[in-house]
């Protein structure tokens, strides 16, 4: 793959004061750009170089070239004619990869052996002469991996060939390929192992009751715990299970709360011997779950066990819950895979199916391009951030309703508070405007779903949303006990409606393997072997050379590398990089990448951080999208602060402090939402703002011409280096 710097941008990296909305707009602008230029071949990715955080003011483009990039297909696309291109693309792409061939060095490779290694693999490769790397073979591969797995898994079947053809050129490649077999992950857990567990599996579409029937169970149940995907469900959880008089405590990333003995329904189950209550259940998201014995246990959401990045969580959870009782509630494409690991465990599973409760039917009309027909009770989805206000904008000037908006990146609050306004008949909020965070999670009275586009930015490219995810959002529309129970589906333009009728109409494709990780300890021992070795690359190298049965992928790396990446100048210990590479962020947050490299720099010197001394909110209420984002990065960044106080207590003590700024900032968050809203213009902008902004823009397009004159010298370079 090719990449080169371009050092002279001089770009205002991460700003960490109020007075920093003009130029992270800038980042902004860039990240925008990636976006849109997509569809002709470019990535322009911001790059956080470690001296771009010394309030330097600088930093750099890195511009990747993909090449030709197609739409990546459906599951049940992918065929021996793609497998093969695909591979030729890999083999060619992996070989000019200069993160690859650094790697190689890691590892004593030379670059002149890696030149005529890879070209061996690849022409024996091409050739049909490796098994793995047959095209048949390949096509649960892609499946399975994706476009991101599959270029991994090209690099590790080359470290296994090496390995085969050439073993003295690593040394002690054996050994290192002993310390990084992830083969047999039914062997892990083996206090779990020594439990008989009854597994029931709750499988059916959304909204068919699943959850609540498993739900009841654990109620009854003397003590228990709940694992969901999302914060929200699991707060959802511990209150109704409050409300119900059982007690139940909240353990989830951001948030710990004990049961609520306010209600003098709710009794403890007993106490120690300090005198502090035993609680009967416990709920938490799957990530936090601790693994003690209990007599029931509900996991929801069971086919995220294919989620590329989080997939992990469930794996672990299935594999090493103490409960007597796991019920695993989810789509019915998880039984095989369940099925499978659960024989290995020598485990047996019982599926119970459920059917939808009320109605839903697709539409055979959509609606035209014409916002006038939105109708109230509608939830129109689009998966760009940008384009949820646009299409508030759009429909509030079109049909005089007012729009409630539900988005990722907005705060869980704020997502419950937008719910109440649209589920209360009253407010004044008819319609939902909202991404796929609808997907999972609140419960909305929504009549029809709308979407007004079927295909989404994956990281790379844009594809189109798989059936799973259409099916889950479209289900939303109808919820049982609702108020809407037969619901709707329909598409925005007419030429997406054909696609969205045959996924709605199509079961979604079983799941073929569960994701995993190496466990801290692993990656701790294979650091030993490189001493010299960057944290980041280590990581990369412990992927490249695992071996992970087919069941099973490694979950991605990439969120994690990029947080590596920012905190790789610190002198941190290989287990506190383990710990904060899993810090629940996005390290392309420019706010909130910044204020983790901060508080990584308290960790490493093992001292007291103050939220205060890291964290000024802005004062004035956010009044355009750009400056609410910047609203919702500081939020993110408040949440990784109390993360951080569960793991490292003595550093992060002042949660108070952080729970005052955090609810201060959820204020500021929802007053922007209802100024935008209220004020005239575009963005609700007015008056001398608007000339501001007008301002901004000029700037901006000045900025953008900048960018292309860039691309072209980019475009110019790849040129002559492809011709050479
Ligand atoms: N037997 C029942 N009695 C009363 N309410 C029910 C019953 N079954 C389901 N519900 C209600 O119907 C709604 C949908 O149920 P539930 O959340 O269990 O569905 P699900 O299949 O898990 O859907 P999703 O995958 O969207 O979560 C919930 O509000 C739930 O409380």
């Amino acid at each position: 793959m090719a990449f080169f710097w371009l050092k002279s941008m001089h770009t205002s990296a991460f700003l960490l004061r109020s007075n920093t909305l003009g130029k992270n707009n800038k980042h902004k602008q860039r990240w925008e750009r990636q976006e849109e230029r997509n569809d002709i071949n470019y990535a322009i990715q911001f790059n956080s170089r470690n001296d771009s955080f010394k309030n330097t003011g600088r930093g750099s483009i890195r511009v990747l070239a993909h090449g030709s990039m197609p739409t990546w297909p459906q599951d049940d696309k992918i065929d021996v004619n793609f497998a093969q291109s695909q591979r030729e693309r890999a083999l060619r792409s992996f070989r000019t990869d200069s993160g690859v061939i650094k790697r190689c060095q890691n590892f004593g490779i030379s670059f002149a052996s890696f030149n005529m290694w890879s070209k061996k693999y690849a022409d024996d490769a091409i050739a049909e002469k490796i098994d793995k790397l047959k095209a048949e073979n390949l096509v649960g591969v892609l499946i399975r991996s994706g476009r991101e797995g599959f270029q991994y898994f090209i690099i590790n079947q080359f470290f296994a060939y090496l390995s085969d053809n050439a073993p003295n050129l690593v040394k002690n490649i054996a050994y290192l390929r002993m310390l990084a077999d992830l083969r047999y992950p039914h062997e892990w857990m083996s206090n779990t192992r020594k439990i008989h567990r009854r597994i029931i599996m709750h499988v059916g579409p959304t909204n068919s009751g699943k959850t609540y029937h498993a739900l009841q169970r654990l109620q009854n149940s003397r003590n228990g715990i709940y694992c969901s995907p999302l914060r929200l469900l699991a707060y959802e959880v511990y209150n109704r299970m409050n409300k119900a008089g059982v007690s139940c405590t909240l353990v989830t990333g951001e948030d710990r709360r004990g049961a609520d003995f306010s209600n003098s329904n709710v009794k403890p189950v007993g106490y120690n011997i300090e005198g502090e209550p035993h609680v009967a259940i416990k709920s938490c998201t799957i990530e936090m779950a601790s693994l003690d014995k209990r007599e029931v246990a509900v996991v929801d959401e069971i086919q995220m066990i294919a989620d590329r990045q989080r997939g992990w969580a469930w794996t672990n959870a299935l594999l090493g819950l103490q409960a007597h009782e796991i019920h695993l509630c989810g789509e019915v494409s998880a039984v095989p895979i369940v099925k499978k690991i659960c024989a290995a465990l020598d485990e047996d599973v019982e599926v119970r199916e459920y059917s939808r409760l009320g109605q839903l039917h697709t539409s055979k009309k959509s609606l035209n391009g014409d916002w006038s027909r939105i109708k109230p009770g509608d939830c129109v989805v689009t998966f760009s951030r940008k384009e949820i206000f646009e299409i508030k904008k759009t429909i509030e000037e079109n049909t005089g309703m007012r729009c409630a908006v539900i988005y990722g990146g907005l705060p869980p609050e704020a997502r419950v508070e937008q719910a109440n306004l649209f589920n209360d008949p009253n407010s004044g909020y008819d319609v939902l405007v909202a991404s796929d965070a609808i997907g999972m999670g609140i419960n909305l009275s929504i009549r029809r779903i709308v979407f007004t586009t079927l295909s989404k930015f994956d990281g790379g490219s844009v594809a189109h949303i798989s059936v799973s995810q259409t099916r889950q959002i479209g289900g939303r529309a109808g919820r049982f006990g609702s108020g809407a129970d037969a619901g709707e589906v329909t598409t925005f333009k007419p030429e997406d409606l054909k696609q969205l009728t045959e996924s709605m109409g199509a079961q979604p494709p079983m799941i073929q393997a569960a994701g995993i990780i190496p466990s801290s300890e692993a990656i701790e021992t294979f650091s030993h072997q490189f001493p010299d070795v960057p944290f980041s690359e280590l990581w990369s190298m412990f992927r490249d050379i695992s071996t992970v049965d087919d069941d099973y992928f490694l979950s991605s790396f990439s969120g994690q590398e990029q947080i590596a990446q920012c905190i790789e100048h610190l002198p941190l210990s290989v287990r506190d990089r383990y710990q904060l590479i899993y810090a629940p962020i996005n390290a392309r947050d420019s706010i909130v990448a910044a204020c983790l490299v901060k508080y990584a720099n308290y960790v490493a010197n093992n001292t007291e951080c103050h939220i205060g001394t890291v964290i000024k909110l802005p004062v004035r209420v956010p009044t355009n999208r750009e400056q609410l984002q910047v609203f919702e990065q500081w939020h993110r960044a408040i949440t990784l602060f109390i993360w951080l106080s569960f793991h490292y207590p003595e550093i992060f003590s002042n949660i108070d402090e952080a729970t005052e700024l955090k609810v201060q900032c959820e204020k500021s968050i929802a007053q922007g939402l209802e100024t935008i809203r209220n004020r005239q213009g575009p963005e609700g902008t007015t008056g001398s703002q608007k000339k501001r902004e007008e301002r901004h823009e000029r700037k901006n397009l000045k900025s953008s011409r900048a960018l292309d004159k860039i691309e072209m010298a980019v475009k110019n370079h790849m040129k002559q280096t492809a011709n050479a």
